[in-house]
């Protein structure tokens, strides 16, 4: 076996986002449809004669201790017990903090690429687990497909969903989560729906119940939203700060693209239903 592994960690939207309830300890229980889309990070996983866990390329802003990539090679070490060790190194394109999900993807990305480089022989049941730790994000980009989620985004089924071109833009503020969650004017009690009736209503009908609390709080975020409705269906993602515009045809996203990208940093990606990673490694 190689002893070096080079793997995506690709990006994810969430087409429609209701809040359905809190639980005790504060989490909120979700209803979501995500999709993977091809925008990644790319991260290269290299094996060390000693035990050490590094980070050959910082990220800027977050301490190497904090990072998600750091933080779940050292959960994994720890709880097989290996005594391997790997060097880390990151590539990394997708806007932090902007409800693409990108950190999760990494965590993701380095517990299923150590599980290989390491031999440990985990399930994907225990690597989803043991990342629901990192955040809730990180069992989806574990699973590798479009899913409907349920719980705090842990219980995935898998779907298949139309897989459009987006035209994804961010508007320069970071939105924080904890802060919208905590919000009390957040809608946290929508009416549960089936899988079906979700997959039924379309883009037309999707929704997120996060966008009016954000567009509130963070009007650059509302003023993009408005210009972007203007051309396709547009909603935000997670919660956010980033936004996404719905397209049939790759010409009309990149014709949209072209007159964001001089307002704001900008990605035409394409809808997919399995990761990269998926493809890459198997689950
Ligand atoms: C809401 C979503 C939808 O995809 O949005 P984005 O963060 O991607 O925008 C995610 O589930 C977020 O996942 P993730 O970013 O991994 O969240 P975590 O680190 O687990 O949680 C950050 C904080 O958000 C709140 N939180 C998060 C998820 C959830 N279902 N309920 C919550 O109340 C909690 O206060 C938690 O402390
Ligand atoms: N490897 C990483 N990549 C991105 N963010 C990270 C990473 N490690 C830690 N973080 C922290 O996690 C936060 C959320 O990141 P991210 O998952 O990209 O956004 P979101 O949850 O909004 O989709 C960031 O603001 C950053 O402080």
């Amino acid at each position: 076996m190689s002893a070096s592994l080079t793997l995506p960690a690709p990006a994810k939207l969430n087409r429609m986002l209701h809040i359905v309830g809190r639980r005790y300890d504060g989490y909120h229980e979700l209803q979501t449809l995500f999709q993977i889309i091809d925008l990644n990070d790319r991260l290269t996983l290299s094996l060390r004669e000693d035990s050490e866990i590094q980070l050959a390329t910082p990220i800027s802003g977050v301490a190497n201790e904090d990072n998600l990539i750091v933080r779940a090679a050292r959960l994994l070490q720890r709880t097989s017990g290996t005594t391997k060790g790997v060097t880390l190194s990151i590539e990394k394109k997708l806007p932090m903090g902007g409800g693409l999900g990108g950190g999760s993807s990494n965590a993701a990305t380095v517990l299923a690429g150590l599980n290989q480089l390491w031999q440990l022989g985990l399930s994907c049941e225990a690597l989803a687990t043991l990342g629901l730790q990192l955040g809730a994000d990180v069992p989806v980009f574990i699973h590798g497909h479009s899913a409907w989620a349920e719980g705090i985004g842990e219980k995935l089924t898998t779907v298949a969903l139309d897989t459009p071109w987006f035209v994804i833009i961010h508007p320069s503020v970071s939105v924080s989560t904890p802060l919208i969650f905590q919000d009390p004017e957040l809608t946290r009690d929508s009416r549960p729906i089936t899988m079906a009736r979700a997959l039924q209503g379309g883009v037309s009908e999707w929704r997120n119940d996060c966008e009016a609390i954000v567009k509130k709080r963070y009007p650059l975020v509302a003023e993009a939203l408005d210009w972007l409705a203007q051309y396709a269906p547009s909603r935000l993602t997670g919660t956010g700060a980033c936004l996404f515009a719905t397209f049939e045809s790759e010409k009309d996203a990149r014709t949209v693209a072209e007159l964001a990208g001089q307002c704001w940093p900008t990605w035409v990606a394409r809808g997919l239903n399995t990761s990269p990673l998926q493809d890459a490694l198997g689950c």
